[in-house]
């Protein structure tokens, strides 16, 4: 059963990024909160932390603060929601209003306080190949169909320059959530004012991750049921349920 603070929650959510078309930014926000866990020792993970220093601070945040800011007048009106639940619910009704699949939620992230944020170094790198992306993400508990999986939210929202020196959106609707970025970066060069990401091109540097994306590329219903997993699965990283 969906609770009552859910309900308002999610509607005040879709209102918002309706309001502000701020899909892509919601979602980079709940998963550079979930993919500072380490599966080794538990600690990181979908727990609220990035909103302290020096968190907040680490350049793989920069631009976060926004996301943040606009989720406080959510959270100043819902007390009882956690950042931790806050951030990842926002993430889930961004994907949901931008056409994407329905992932399930479940409340009840404790929230960490400032000594638990994590050190530097603990996102990807987007100048990196697969070593690195097998590095970070096997760190948390991923595997190589669950990389190539994750990196296709990049079809919603853009980089920008001022904050990872990256410019411009990976496909030519990024309010759409849809299997377009797949179709990108199968593309030798990027389409005018697109956006490839070395980290995007390594998923055809291995045969068995570029079938996947060309799987994905040619059917999306398919990338929509192993995103909602993977992207579950994400949401619940190092979770300390209440
Ligand atoms: C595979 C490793 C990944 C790397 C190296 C990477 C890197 C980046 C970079 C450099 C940006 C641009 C930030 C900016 O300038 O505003 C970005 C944006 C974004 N990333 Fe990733 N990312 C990765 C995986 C993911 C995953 C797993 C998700 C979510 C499940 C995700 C969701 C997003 C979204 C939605 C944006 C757009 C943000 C906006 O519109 O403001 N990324 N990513």
């Amino acid at each position: 059963m969906v609770s009552e603070l859910e309900t308002a929650v999610r509607a005040d959510l879709a209102a918002l990024i309706k309001e502000k078309n701020c899909h892509g930014i919601m979602v980079r926000v709940a998963w550079h909160d979930a993919g500072t866990y380490n599966t080794h020792d538990g600690t990181g993970g979908a727990n609220g932390s990035q909103r302290f220093a020096p968190e907040c601070t680490h350049a793989a945040n920069a631009g976060l603060n926004i996301a943040r800011d606009m989720l406080q007048a959510i959270k100043d009106k819902h007390p009882d929601i956690s950042y931790a639940d806050l951030y990842q619910l926002a993430s889930i009704v961004a994907i949901e209003d931008a056409g994407g699949p329905a992932i399930p939620f479940r409340m009840g992230r404790k929230d960490a306080e400032a000594p638990q944020c994590t050190p530097d170094g603990r996102l990807p790198d987007a100048d990196k190949r697969m070593p690195h992306l097998r590095d970070i993400f096997y760190r948390m508990g991923f595997n190589d169909e669950e990389i190539v999986t994750l990196s296709g939210a990049h079809t919603l929202g853009a980089a920008h320059k001022d904050r990872s020196g990256f410019d411009g959106p990976w496909t030519s609707n990024p309010n759409v959530f849809d299997n377009s970025y797949y179709k990108e970066i199968l593309k030798e060069e990027p389409g005018s004012g697109l956006l490839h990401l070395p980290s995007d091109k390594a998923l055809l540097d291995e045969p068995r991750c570029k079938a996947l994306v060309e799987t994905y590329a040619a059917d999306q219903a398919t990338f929509f049921q192993s995103y909602a997993k993977a992207h579950q699965k994400l949401s619940e990283l190092g979770a300390n349920w209440a």
